[in-house]
């Protein structure tokens, strides 16, 4: 389901379902001592994102984490969508937005990224295939949007699919030029259930996280659930340590398109960190 939807829902009103307010049956005492009592709201409200080549199991991932299913044959998703899930970490409530976009995972497919990451090229080829004028324009809105706003990003590849780890120094440069360079950033090997197949060594990945300043590495898998809530709990201490401890909670949007940037953080923050491939 959309979570859009979900969140209109439990914003509804408090779900007076089958009838009129007027028409309710009068609450007993614990029914409405019950109905007073909103959620604690949450302490903060962050936001992640999953980036990849195409089938590297990003929306696994994703699944896995926030309704912990597993899809052995997903359609490919191109576009951006995002799911909710509220976890808690240190005695704090974190409401985490997790961004998926397969529009650039689809993209890498079908033509080789420039040399530079240009979204601009990618933006050509976007709207030589959907035909849309306003293509170019949207396309670069949505990749800024995309990547401005995340605190923590994971980068995906497959351990079965030399290609996916090829496109890595790509998918740096898109961090590079779009993300704060603030955002956390982990670097996940997915697909740890097909050892037998596995074409990409763990002492790679590792090599590859350790020349990029700050970056994490794991190994996971999103169909036999190893590591997955790791991922998401390791970068949520990692951006929780990195936060003022009263930072005030900030309202997200529920439409990934209209995601806004986050504020400066204060400059008694860490100096952002030169990152390279
Ligand atoms: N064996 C195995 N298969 C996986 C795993 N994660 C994902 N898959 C499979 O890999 C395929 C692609 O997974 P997706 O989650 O759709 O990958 P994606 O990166 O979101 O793909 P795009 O939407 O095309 O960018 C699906 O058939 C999944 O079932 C995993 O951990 N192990």
């Amino acid at each position: 389901m959309d979570p859009r939807y979900e969140i209109q829902r439990r914003g509804g009103g408090g779900g007076f379902s089958g009838g009129s307010v007027g028409g309710s049956p009068a609450l007993t005492g614990a029914q409405s001592r019950r109905r007073k009592m909103p959620p604690r709201p949450a302490d903060y409200k962050l936001q992640v994102i999953i980036i990849g080549s195409r089938g590297v199991g990003k929306t696994s991932l994703m699944e896995r984490f926030t309704d912990d299913t597993f899809c052995e044959a997903c359609k490919s998703t191109v576009g951006v969508d995002f799911k909710l899930k509220t976890v808690e970490l240190r005695g704090k409530k974190i409401r985490l937005q997790i961004c998926f976009c397969s529009i650039f995972g689809f993209i890498t497919n079908t033509i080789t990224l420039p040399c530079d990451g240009s979204p601009h090229l990618l933006a050509q080829v976007c709207v030589a295939k959907v035909k849309d004028t306003a293509g170019q324009e949207r396309f670069n809105s949505i990749t800024s949007a995309y990547y401005r706003g995340a605190k923590g990003i994971v980068l995906v590849y497959d351990i079965t699919k030399q290609e996916t780890f090829e496109d890595l120094p790509k998918w740096m440069k898109m961090i590079d030029k779009y993300a704060s360079e603030d955002a956390e950033l982990l670097l996940v090997g997915n697909k740890l259930d097909c050892e037998t197949d596995r074409v990409i060594t763990r002492q790679q990945g590792e090599r590859f996280a350790s020349r990029i300043s700050g970056m994490r590495f794991c190994e996971a898998s999103a169909k036999d659930n190893f590591n997955v809530d790791e991922i998401f709990m390791k970068l949520v201490n990692d951006i929780l340590n990195k936060l003022p401890l009263e930072m005030p909670s900030r309202e997200l949007s529920n439409s990934v398109l209209s995601l806004q940037p986050e504020p400066e953080l204060p400059p008694e923050l860490p100096p952002p960190r030169a990152r390279c491939c």
